[in-house]
């Protein structure tokens, strides 16, 4: 979920019924009052944000689902609209497999962040990178030319492992959408029925179990596995703003 989003859905559950939520949703609200006072809504806060980004190059961050495309049934057919313009030097972060969501935008000149983060391809301009561990170049089919930094490559092995595992354990449940985003899976229950919910929960723990290096977190009808490596949304932000 984009922070924009967040902050939005957060402020409206607060306002809305501030006591069901904090006992359904075990939020814990003076973290994330604390939270925003550091980091205020940009919407809220537009007037500062213009005057504190004056001579200064704006970044925009972007999650893909929910954000730029629509929530659909279908995870293979979330299209962004083709009405969305890149103003800025964007770039998106997603949970998607960076090849699939760049194959849903196809724009060139922007930085893909999939898996989470563990997967960012960014154009081959001047970058700053000194240590290149991790890293490699490519060519794509136009010849145009990227660095890709994939810090979790380590774990592919181990990843695919748990894949198979996963693939086996919940054939035999109706509705089930497995999703390999390379460095994590995303196992969607959108079309599960709720009496078969708890199989398939149990299914999904059980090959954890024997992965301890591995966690489980739930999206939006969906959970994911992925390392418990900190590369994530917060370590690629911090890897973007600095290439
Ligand atoms: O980090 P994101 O870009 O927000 O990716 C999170 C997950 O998004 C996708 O699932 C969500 O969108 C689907 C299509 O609208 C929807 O069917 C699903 O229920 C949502 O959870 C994607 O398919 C996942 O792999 C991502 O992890």
């Amino acid at each position: 979920m984009g922070i924009p989003r967040l902050i939005a859905k957060l402020s409206n559950l607060k306002s809305v019924s501030s006591s069901t939520c904090d006992e359904d949703m075990d939020i814990n609200w003076h973290s994330y009052d604390s939270w925003l006072e550091k980091h205020p809504s940009a919407l809220v806060e537009f007037q500062k944000m213009i005057h504190g980004a004056e001579r200064k190059k704006i970044v925009l961050f972007l999650d893909y689902d929910g954000t730029l495309s629509p929530i659909v049934n279908d995870p293979d057919i979330a299209f962004m609209s083709d009405k969305l313009a890149v103003f800025f030097p964007t770039s998106i972060i997603t949970g998607r497999s960076r090849e699939k969501v760049y194959e849903f935008v196809r724009l060139d000149n922007i930085y893909y962040a999939g898996s989470h983060g563990m997967d960012i391809m960014a154009p081959l301009q001047p970058l700053r990178i000194k240590d290149w561990k991790y890293h490699a170049k490519t060519v794509d089919r136009k010849g145009n030319k990227f660095v890709i930094y994939q810090p979790a490559n380590k774990y592919l092995p181990e990843i695919n492992q748990i894949q198979k595992l996963l693939k086996e354990r919940t054939a035999a449940i109706e509705g089930v959408k497995l999703e390999d985003n390379k460095f994590c899976m995303s196992v969607h229950f959108r079309n599960v029925s709720d009496e078969d919910f708890g199989k398939l929960e149990e299914e999904v723990k059980s090959v954890l179990e024997d992965h301890p290096r591995f966690r489980l977190t739930r999206g939006k009808r969906y959970s994911r596995d992925s390392t418990t490596s900190d590369i994530e949304q917060d370590h690629s932000l911090r890897y973007l703003i600095f290439i």
